[in-house]
């Protein structure tokens, strides 16, 4: 259970998937309603955290150095960033979040998910987003949009299996914890797509409706 008066609204989908695209339209209609909001992301969000950031995507690691490093700038992410914006009634909007590891670590890398839930529990025993955006896309479409845009990093280069079963893990998550997720099929246009964030964002939120 949540135990604050700020709102979390999390972003996933795997690597192509449109989250960026979508996070400025999110600020611009939250920040349109008078919304108080910091908009963040994971790996990441602190000095420290962007440092980590660095290390995880660029450097290779055991999987499980890097669970534990994804957790450890979460650890601080909430310590120094969302914990604090809640706390004062703001809102807090994260490319990325603890689906991310299950879904990355846990489902493309195939650690244990039982560890992954204890570090869950240890780093954020009562905190979770109250609204999740999951940007569904087919591994083609995703490819094709990162390939068009920009050099890839390690997590990037990764094969397709590796996609299927992180694309897996979060449409498994979603049916697990339907209360807080909202799949959007990013096939759709931008345009259809804002509109449909639109709608949930109002009907999550009554207030800014
Ligand atoms: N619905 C869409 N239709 C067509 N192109 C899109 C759509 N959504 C995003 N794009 C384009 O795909 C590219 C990747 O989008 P974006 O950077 O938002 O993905 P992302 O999920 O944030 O990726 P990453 O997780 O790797 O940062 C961008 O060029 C963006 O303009
Ligand atoms: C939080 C988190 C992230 N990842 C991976 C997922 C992405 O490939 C990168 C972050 O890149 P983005 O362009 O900012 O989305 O990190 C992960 O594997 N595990 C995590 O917990």
């Amino acid at each position: 259970m949540t135990q604050h008066s700020g709102k979390f609204i999390t972003f996933e989908g795997i690597d192509g998937a449109g989250k960026s695209t979508h996070i400025a339209f999110v600020s611009e209609y939250l920040k349109a309603r008078g919304v108080d909001l910091v908009s963040s992301r994971e790996p990441g969000g602190t000095p420290l955290g962007e440092k980590l950031r660095d290390l995880v995507l660029h450097e290779k690691m055991h999987l499980e150095t890097e669970a534990l490093l994804m957790f450890a700038s979460r650890r601080e992410h909430i310590a120094q960033v969302i914990a604090p914006a809640l706390s004062r009634g703001a809102w807090v909007i994260s490319d990325r979040f603890t689906d991310a590891s299950f879904a990355y670590q846990g489902g493309g890398r195939g650690m244990d998910l039982p560890k992954l839930e204890a570090l869950e529990q240890w780093v954020h025993p009562h905190l979770q987003p109250d609204l999740t955006l999951l940007f569904d896309v087919p591994l083609d479409v995703a490819r094709a949009r990162l390939n068009a845009t920009r050099s890839l990093d390690k997590f990037e280069r990764e094969q397709a299996d590796f996609f299927a079963a992180t694309r897996n893990e979060y449409l498994r998550r979603a049916t697990q914890f339907p209360q807080r997720f909202r799949v959007i099929d990013s096939t759709q246009s931008i345009a259809e797509i804002q509109v449909q964030i639109a709608a949930i964002l109002d009907e999550c939120f009554k207030s800014i409706a």
